[in-house]
C-alpha cells in the first residue's frame, strides 16, 4: 500500500486528493528523531515550514520518492541529500503570493499606525489618542529587497497606496522593473534612502544577515524594516540593538532565524515599536487550500508513475516537455544504458550530439536521461532524474553538449552519444522513426539499423567468410534464440560490427567460447 506522511498542518482539500491513492498518515509536531524512525516506511513526505527535512532523516528512508512543501521557501528540506538519495523535491511556488504580500502591507500599515499597541492599550481601559499619532504610507518611499513574485505584488499595492517604490534584486531587468513600476537602485542607497524597507528574498549563505549594524546604522531614523521572506536575513541582535538605540523607528518581523521563535531571543526584550507575527505570511484559507492542492495533486501524480509541476531538483523537466520528449528521452536513456555496456571500465566524458530535428528541443532533458541510462548498471534503482546529474559529477563524469545544424542523414535527426574512458572512446548513435519507433543507427561509427531489444550481443569482427555462421550455431547449440542480426562495415574484409537481438541472456561460459572464435576481437552482451 502506498503510504504519505503529513507533518504539519495541511488544508483537507489536499489530504482528500492524497487519499485518492494512498494511506495518509498525520503526525502533526513530530520530533526528527521519531520522524528519521518511522519514514522507512513512506513512499512521499508532505510538510510546510514546521518540520526540517534533514539529511539524516532523508538517508533514513528507503523508498521516498518525493517530498511536498505546501509552500514556496525549500530551506527546511535539504535538497541537496533529498537529490543525492534520487528524491524529487516539489513546491507551490505561486500558491501564498497574495497572502504574503498582503501580510506585509498589513505589517506597514500596523506600524504606522501603532495597531497592535494601541489595541492592548484600549483593551486595558486607556483612551491614548496622543500616544499612538501615527505616519501615512501616501508618498512614502518604500524599499523593496527582491522583486521576485511576492516582491512585484506587494510593488503594485504600494504604488495603488501612492508610495514611491524602489527596488533591489540582481536577477531583475530594467524591462521588468518598468513593468511593475519599480525604479531599480543600489542595496546601499536603498537602505539610505528609504522610509520603509521590506525584504522578499530567499536565505541563501549570500544572503544570510544581510541586514546588519552596518546597514541597520545607514537607515534613516525614521525608517521602519518589515521582514515577511525569511529568517536569519536578519541579525536579529544588530536589530534589536538598532531599535533600543532608535537607530531606526520601526519593525515588523514575521520569521525568525530559529522557529519558534526562542524565549531568550533579543526581540523579546525590544520596547520600542516592534511588531512579532509567528511566520503567519501564508496562513490564509485560500493560501493554504490553493498550496495544499498544488502540492497534493503533485505528490499524486509522481505516485501514479507521471510527472511533478514544479520540481525544485530537477530543472528543465516539466510536464510539457516530458510529454512532448517522451520517444527522445527513452532514446537517450537506452543509448546511455547501451554505450554504457560496450565502454565497461570508468568514464571520465560524456559528448551529447544532437544533430537536426534534435536541435530544435532543450538539450538538458536528453543530457538527463542519457546519464540516467549510462549510470543505471552501475547504481540499479538508486539511479533516476533526479540525481542523474549529481552523480554524474560524483563520479567525476564531464558532459559535452554538441549541436550540428548540418543536414542529418535520417530526417528525424540523430542523437549520438560518446563515451571517454579507461577503455577508450565509444560511441552510439540513435534517432526515432516516423512511427515513433526507436532506432540504433550507429556503433562506434559502424553504420547499423537496429531496433533496441532486451537481450542484444554487440560483436567486432574481421568481416570474412564464416564468422556469422559460426557464431549462428555456437548461438544455437546452447539454446540462445536470435531474432535479428545486423552487420555494420566500413570497408569489404574490413572490420565489422555484428549486432544481434536475443530472445535470451547469454551464458558466461558462451561468451568465452564466442571470443575465442577466430575473427571475433571482442563480444558485449547488452541487457536493456
Ligand atoms: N512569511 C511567509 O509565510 C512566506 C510566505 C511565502 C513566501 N515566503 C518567502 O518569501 C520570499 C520571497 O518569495 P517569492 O515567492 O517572492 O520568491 P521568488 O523566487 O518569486 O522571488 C525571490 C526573489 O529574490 C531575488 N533574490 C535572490 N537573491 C537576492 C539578493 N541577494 N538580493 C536581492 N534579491 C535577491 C530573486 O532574484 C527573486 O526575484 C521567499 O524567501 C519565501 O520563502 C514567506
Ligand atoms: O508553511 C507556511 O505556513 C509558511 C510558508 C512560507 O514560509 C513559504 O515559504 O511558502
Amino acid at each position: 500500500m502506498t503510504k504519505v506522511l503529513i507533518t504539519d498542518p495541511i488544508d483537507q482539500k489536499g489530504i482528500d486528493i492524497l487519499s485518492q491513492v494512498a494511506q495518509v498518515d498525520h503526525k502533526i509536531g513530530i520530533s526528527d528523531s521519531e520522524l528519521a524512525s518511522i519514514i522507512g516506511d513512506y513512499d512521499a513526505l508532505m510538510i510546510r515550514s514546521g518540520t526540517q527535512v534533514t539529511e539524516e532523516i532523508i538517508n533514513s528512508s528507503s523508498k521516498l520518492r518525493i517530498i511536498g512543501r505546501a509552500g514556496v521557501g525549500v530551506d527546511n528540506v535539504d535538497v541537496k541529500a533529498a537529490t543525492q538519495k534520487g528524491v524529487l523535491v516539489v513546491n507551490s511556488p505561486g500558491g501564498n503570493t497574495i497572502a504574503a504580500a498582503e501580510h506585509t502591507i498589513a505589517m506597514m500599515l500596523a506600524l504606522s499606525r501603532h495597531i497592535p499597541i494601541a489595541n492592548s492599550s484600549t483593551l486595558l481601559g486607556k483612551w491614548e489618542r496622543k500616544k499612538f499619532v501615527g505616519n501615512e504610507l501616501y508618498k512614502k518611499k518604500l524599499g523593496v529587497v527582491g522583486l521576485g513574485k511576492i516582491g512585484a505584488h506587494v510593488a503594485k499595492v504600494a504604488n495603488a497606496l501612492g508610495m514611491e517604490v524602489c527596488g533591489y534584486d540582481p536577477f531583475v531587468s530594467t524591462e521588468r522593473a518598468q513593468q511593475i513600476q519599480v525604479k531599480l537602485s543600489d542595496l546601499e542607497d536603498l537602505f539610505q534612502q528609504s522610509d520603509y524597507v521590506t525584504l522578499h528574498l530567499p536565505r541563501t549563505p549570500e544572503t544570510e544577515n544581510l541586514v546588519n549594524m552596518d546597514v541597520l546604522k545607514n537607515m534613516k531614523s525614521s525608517a521602519k524594516l518589515i521582514n515577511c521572506a525569511r529568517g536569519g536575513l536578519i541579525d536579529e541582535e544588530a536589530l534589536a540593538q538598532a531599535l533600543n538605540q532608535s537607530l531606526i523607528a520601526g519593525a515588523a518581523i514575521d520569521v525568525f532565524s530559529k522557529e519558534p521563535l526562542e524565549s531568550n531571543s533579543p526581540l523579546l526584550k525590544v520596547e520600542k515599536n516592534l511588531i512579532l507575527t509567528p511566520h503567519l505570511g501564508a496562513s490564509t484559507r485560500e493560501a493554504q487550500e490553493n498550496v495544499a492542492v498544488d502540492v497534493a495533486e503533485q505528490i499524486r501524480d509522481v505516485l501514479l508513475g507521471l510527472s511533478a509541476r514544479t520540481a525544485v531538483n530537477i530543472p528543465g523537466l516539466s510536464p510539457d516537455i516530458m510529454d512532448s520528449l517522451k520517444p527522445h528521452l527513452q532514446l537517450a536513456e537506452t543509448m546511455g544504458l547501451l554505450i554504457s555496456q560496450l565502454s565497461g571500465g570508468q568514464i571520465q566524458k560524456l559528448e551529447v550530439k544532437l544533430q537536426g530535428e534534435f536541435v530544435q528541443h532543450p538539450s538538458q532533458p536528453l543530457i538527463i536521461a542519457s546519464l540516467k541510462g549510462l549510470l543505471s548498471k552501475a547504481l540499479g534503482d538508486r539511479i533516476n532524474y533526479v540525481n542523474a546529474s549529481l552523480e554524474a559529477d560524483s563520479r567525476g563524469i564531464s558532459v559535452v553538449e554538441n549541436k550540428d545544424e548540418a543536414r542529418p542523414e535520417f530526417a528525424s535527426g540523430s542523437l549520438q552519444l560518446t563515451t571517454y574512458g579507461d577503455n577508450g572512446d565509444h560511441s552510439v548513435a540513435g534517432s526515432i522513426f516516423a512511427d515513433g519507433e526507436l532506432r540504433i543507427i550507429s556503433i562506434d561509427q559502424y553504420p547499423v539499423n537496429v531496433s533496441p531489444s532486451r537481450y542484444m550481443l554487440v560483436t567486432r569482427h574481421r568481416d570474412m567468410p564464416g564468422i556469422i555462421g559460426k557464431l549462428g550455431s555456437l548461438l544455437g547449440s546452447n539454446n540462445v534464440n536470435i531474432a535479428s542480426m545486423q552487420v555494420g562495415r566500413k570497408i569489404v574484409r574490413g572490420e565489422a560490427v555484428m549486432v544481434l537481438s536475443i530472445d535470451d541472456p547469454i551464458p558466461n561460459k558462451l561468451l568465452d567460447t564466442i571470443i575465442e572464435v577466430d575473427g571475433i576481437t571482442n563480444a558485449n552482451p547488452v541487457t536493456l
